[in-house]
């Protein structure tokens, strides 16, 4: 199907990483949030088939600055990104998505006289992140008096950044950093961190199209909904009414815990909320004060 202004009329702009590390991920949360779309091959533009929304799959980099302008009302995007652009008071952030989580470091090769960013000032610094590198190094310049020629050369690349120390073209580097494999691979050590980053939804700070809020705050509810069910699970054990007070103390819920008698007398079923990541200490915790019968549920959806 063509798409053309028209067929746009009237639907919100939700825009999309295209590819990358992002992608994926976004495509389960449209699932997730109930927004259908068939997306024909290689068009970046599609008509959601149950909302009045379009679509729109741009590289992830382009993202802040077109909702910033508000040529698009909403958008998934890093929060790095963001900073990189220089959006970040045109856009506002209005969910912290939960996943594309990792650092933006400063490196060195292992074997670098450089053990902080300090010793790196005024010497060459190869990176992808230009905008956020410059305004880092521009800081600590000023703080030690650099002028001129003395100041830390910033040199952008489009990718591989990792490879510059090695190719005699930097003394340090400033990339993304998740699990450190790439990093570690490349012969390199961090020796400072300049943000963390998570992907983020991302709307205008003076949006163009106010008709539009009630259909970007139904989708933030749903996403929040959808992120909130990723990073939670359910509890729900049995626990002698003597232990309840500090079975509520290890699984106080979200508001508080459900508790609820049991035909057997002086016991009680407890059911709560409790982060995914820390689901097996709690069930640690709650066998050590005497918990039994416990069971953990993954959420498909929720709205909390
Ligand atoms: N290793 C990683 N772990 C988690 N999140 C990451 C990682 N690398 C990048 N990201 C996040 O994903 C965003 C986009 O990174 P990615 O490298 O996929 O983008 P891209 O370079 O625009 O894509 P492509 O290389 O396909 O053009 C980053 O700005 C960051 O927010
Ligand atoms: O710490 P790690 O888990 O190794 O992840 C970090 C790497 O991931 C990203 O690159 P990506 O793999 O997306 O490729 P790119 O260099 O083409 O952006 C980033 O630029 C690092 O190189």
């Amino acid at each position: 199907m063509a798409m053309n202004a028209e067929s746009l009329e009237g639907r919100m702009l939700f825009a999309i990483p295209k590819k990358g590390r992002l992608h994926e991920k976004c495509l389960s949360i449209l699932a997730g949030a109930d927004i259908q779309f068939r997306r024909p091959n290689r068009l970046d533009v599609c008509v959601a088939l149950n909302h009045p929304i379009a679509l729109v799959f741009l590289p992830a980099s382009d993202i802040p600055s077109f909702v910033g302008k508000g040529n698009i009302d909403l958008g998934i995007t890093g929060h790095d990104v963001v900073l990189e652009g220089a959006m970040e008071d045109f856009v506002t952030e209005i969910l912290r998505l939960n996943f594309g989580k990792c650092s933006l470091q400063v490196q060195v090769p292992e074997s670098s006289p450089c053990k902080t960013s300090t010793d790196l000032a005024g010497k060459r610094v190869v990176t992808s992140f230009e905008v956020v590198a410059a305004r880092y190094f521009g800081e600590i310049d000023d703080k030690l008096g650099l002028k001129g020629e003395q100041r830390t050369k910033i040199e952008y690349v489009g990718g591989s950044v990792e490879a510059a120390c090695s190719l005699g073209l930097a003394d340090g580097i400033i990339d993304l950093v998740e699990s450190g494999d790439t990093m570690r691979a490349a012969g390199l050590h961090a020796i400072s961190t300049v943000l963390e980053t998570e992907a983020v939804l991302i709307k205008s700070t003076k949006p163009k199209n106010p008709q539009f809020d009630p259909i970007i705050e139904m989708i933030t509810k749903r996403i929040a909904g959808v992120i909130a069910a990723s990073k939670y699970v359910y509890i729900q054990y049995n626990v002698e009414r003597t232990h309840m007070e500090a079975a509520t103390r290890i699984t106080p819920g979200r508001r508080a815990a459900t508790i609820s008698p049991l035909e057997q007398d002086n016991w009680v079923a407890v059911s709560a909320m409790v982060e995914k990541k820390k689901a097996a200490q709690i069930m640690d915790d709650l066998g050590r004060i005497g918990a039994e019968d416990l069971i953990i549920f993954n959420l498909d959806n929720c709205r909390v």
